[in-house]
């Protein structure tokens, strides 16, 4: 098995080494960007409004005084992004993530979600809808939305402690409430279940194997993510960004781990299992994740587009611009002159941010204009 190994940032921590992926990439006759990466998943922000107020993503200090919400008029409609979805799952894409801002705060997602369903990918596999939720919501949606169709639920928590989470969401809602939405999620039907946790050096760090204590066993996934330098108000600082080869540095010496294989080119996460007492990967214990955007930059898999709230598609996480759909939807455009202006976005697409991040030696990132913030394009 090929191998890559993870250039470390921190040269106190041991470097991961994690298989590489062996599907081809691109399939043949698939839409490629200039950098032959195909389009393959949509991530569509249903609202830019959010009832939390993390530190590292709307930090209160600029949401609550400068930024202006959009107005109803100019979301778009569930009708709208059903046929931009339909446009793009005909170019190939077989993934759709619902995120925002706080999707499940968007009234009737559920209609949004069985008009989705009745998309028909490609090559006839099922389509991949998924959700992103800081899960406040999930106890008591999360039947209606099985029944609609959603197949995945991700959810984020930073911390198992009430006082460490308030310091990273900048809410006062109990963890016990998001244990208890992952709970009906899973009560409910949705599979393979993921909890995401952005990782601040010096807040929630040490919540880092009490977490993984927590999930080891349950069949949920839990993921690590760098803190990354997203949007233009969350005062990003390298210091603060814990590398995930630390991650797994200080989970070792209490849980032995393996490097597991991708399940498909262009995941995010890198996949670690838990090992049994043969020495083999032992599922019933489960597996977690790091997500290394910052210290190991995944662009040349990356095959995602980004649907504003607004209706632009964004080619990057990054991007400062983002190319309107909404006017050629609300100026009578048909089917096929979208599905041409889809082609050539993402025929010209070259981006390549944390790539280019890592290449810097302070890892400030590449100077750009100001980045639009993640909640408006979806995280
Ligand atoms: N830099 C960067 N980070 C990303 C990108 N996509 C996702 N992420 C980060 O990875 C996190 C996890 O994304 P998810 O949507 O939960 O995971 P995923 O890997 O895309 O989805 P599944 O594995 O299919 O569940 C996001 O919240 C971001 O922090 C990307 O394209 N670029
Ligand atoms: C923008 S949120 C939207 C969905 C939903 N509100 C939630 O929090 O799950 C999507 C994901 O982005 C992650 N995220 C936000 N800001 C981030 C940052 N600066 N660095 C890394 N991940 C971030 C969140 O932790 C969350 O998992
Ligand atoms: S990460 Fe999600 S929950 Fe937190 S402020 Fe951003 S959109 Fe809201
Ligand atoms: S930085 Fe941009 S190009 Fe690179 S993986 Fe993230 S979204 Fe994709």
């Amino acid at each position: 098995m090929a191998e890559r190994v993870i250039p470390l940032i921190d040269q106190r921590s041991r470097p991961l080494v994690v298989p590489r992926a062996a599907q081809p990439f691109p399939a043949p006759g698939q839409l490629v960007d200039s950098r032959g990466r195909p389009l393959r998943d949509l991530r569509i922000s249903v609202t830019d409004r959010c009832n939390f107020r993390c530190s590292y993503c709307m930090p209160k200090e600029v949401f609550d005084k400068d930024y202006q919400y959009l107005p109803h008029a100019s979301l778009l409609t569930f009708e709208e992004i059903t046929r931009l979805a339909r446009l793009f799952v005909g170019h190939g894409v077989g993934k759709l993530r619902l995120t925002g801002g706080e999707p499940l705060l968007r009234k009737g997602l559920e209609t949004l979600i069985e008009q989705l369903s009745a998309l028909q990918t490609l090559n006839g596999d099922p389509l991949d809808i998924t959700l992103t939720t800081n899960g406040t919501l999930l106890g008591r949606k999360a039947k209606a939305l099985k029944a609609a169709g959603l197949k995945r639920v991700t959810v984020s928590l930073d911390a198992l402690d009430d006082n460490v989470f308030r310091r990273m969401n900048d809410v006062d809602f109990p963890v016990a409430d998001v244990l208890a939405g992952i709970e009906a999620a899973s009560a409910a039907g949705l599979e393979q279940i993921k909890v995401n946790m952005v990782v601040k050096r010096g807040t929630n760090d040490h919540q880092i194997l009490p977490m993984a204590r927590h999930f080891r066993g349950t069949g949920i996934t839990l993921r690590f993510i760098e803190y990354m330098d997203v949007g233009a108000t969350n005062g990003w600082r390298m210091d603060e960004v814990l590398p995930s080869a630390e991650v797994i540095s200080r989970l070792q010496p209490e849980f032995a781990l393996m490097p597991l294989e991708p399940t498909a080119r262009g995941e995010t996460a890198e996949r670690w299992g838990y090992v049994g007492q043969d020495g083999k990967h032992d599922a019933a214990l489960g597996e977690i994740g790091v997500i290394s955007s910052v210290t190991h930059a995944f662009c040349g898999d990356c095959n995602r587009a980004r649907l504003s709230t607004e209706g632009s598609i964004y080619l990057c996480l990054f991007a400062s611009q983002g190319y309107d759909l909404r006017s050629m939807l609300r100026g009578g455009a048909s089917d096929e002159h979208i599905r041409e202006a889809i082609a050539a976005i993402w025929q010209g697409r070259a981006d390549r941010y944390s790539e280019l991040r890592a290449s810097l030696p302070d890892h400030s990132g590449p100077r750009t204009a100001r980045r639009v913030e993640m909640s408006y394009i979806g995280g």
